[in-house]
């Protein structure tokens, strides 16, 4: 698949009706994160984002978006070679693509539990059971002193539209509301916890369903395991103080988030 030179290119993407999707990859590991950690899955990964988090783990398929695109069926039969019920449809940005929705459907259909990571700035209509919003705080935005991973695209134009898009409290609030939802924030330090607990405040103000703290998960930045051995004690801590769930990254202790982990 070859590297897209216009990374703005995939984040507004015509709508293909055989419900292709630009997909960086498709692989069988543990669920590394969130509530359901530990639950052998299969990921759907598509390529593009409508953010440039500098932290990116992704960066492979958010900074730089490769462009192999396959049909419903072709990304259906790749999910059925794996044993796995359970599905995680991440990215990138998955809900970018409106077509998200009709393998959802199909996924559904077919019987899987489907969870979908997203960045919580887009709203789609689906059958998800669970939505994984990882919103952004304002340490994910990328600057001349904290340049993306990867080297990724120009970090001028990305620093503003990045602060511009990450947070959407309409979006966030239509999410929980309508779905089986978890919180899910990266962790660098204190300030980014005091962050986030504004911002589930905010949402408390604005849902008219709970938002628990259970619902509310710290978790460590990185994406080796020497950057986690110097984040997560922090970030327990942290959940211990504000009464937040921890989660793991899993993935990346067993495997140093190696490709197809
Ligand atoms: C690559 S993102 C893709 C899905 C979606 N764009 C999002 O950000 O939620 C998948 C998950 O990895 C998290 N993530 C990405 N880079 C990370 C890093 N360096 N450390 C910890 N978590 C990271 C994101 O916050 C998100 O929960
Ligand atoms: N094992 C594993 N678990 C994950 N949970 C969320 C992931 C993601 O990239 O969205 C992810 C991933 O990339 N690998
Ligand atoms: S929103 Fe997700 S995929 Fe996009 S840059 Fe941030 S972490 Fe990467
Ligand atoms: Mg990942």
């Amino acid at each position: 698949m070859s590297v897209n030179s216009d990374a703005n290119s995939l984040d507004s993407q015509p709508q293909h009706d055989d419900g292709a999707l630009p997909i960086n990859e498709i692989f069988h590991s543990l669920q590394g994160e969130g509530k359901l950690a530990g639950i052998p899955s299969t990921f759907v990964r598509t390529s593009g984002c409508n953010l440039r988090c500098w932290f990116c783990d992704s960066y492979h398929t958010s900074w730089e978006p490769t462009h192999g695109w396959l049909n419903l069926d072709e990304v259906v039969s790749k999910v059925e070679n794996f044993a796995s019920n359970h599905v995680v449809v991440t990215g990138g940005e998955p809900m970018i693509h409106e077509n998200v929705t009709v393998l959802l459907s199909e996924l559904r259909n077919r019987g899987y539990h489907t969870t979908v990571e997203t960045n919580g700035t887009v709203y789609l209509d689906a059958p998800i059971n669970l939505v994984s919003i990882s919103p952004k705080l304002s340490s994910s935005t990328p600057t001349k002193g904290r340049p993306p991973a990867g080297g990724g695209a120009d970090v001028g134009v990305w620093e503003y539209q990045h602060e511009e898009t990450r947070l959407d409290y309409d979006v966030l609030g239509s999410l929980v509301e309508s779905y089986d939802f978890q919180l899910k924030f990266v962790v660098t330090n204190e300030a980014d916890v005091k962050e986030a607990q504004t911002l589930v405040g905010e949402l408390r103000g604005v849902s008219s369903v709970p938002v628990r703290n259970e619902d509310v998960l710290l978790m460590p930045e990185g994406m080796t395991r020497e950057r986690l051995a110097e984040t997560r004690g922090l970030t327990a801590k942290l959940a211990l103080e504000y009464g937040y769930r921890y989660t793991p990254r899993l993935h990346v202790d067993l495997w140093d988030d190696a490709p197809g982990t």
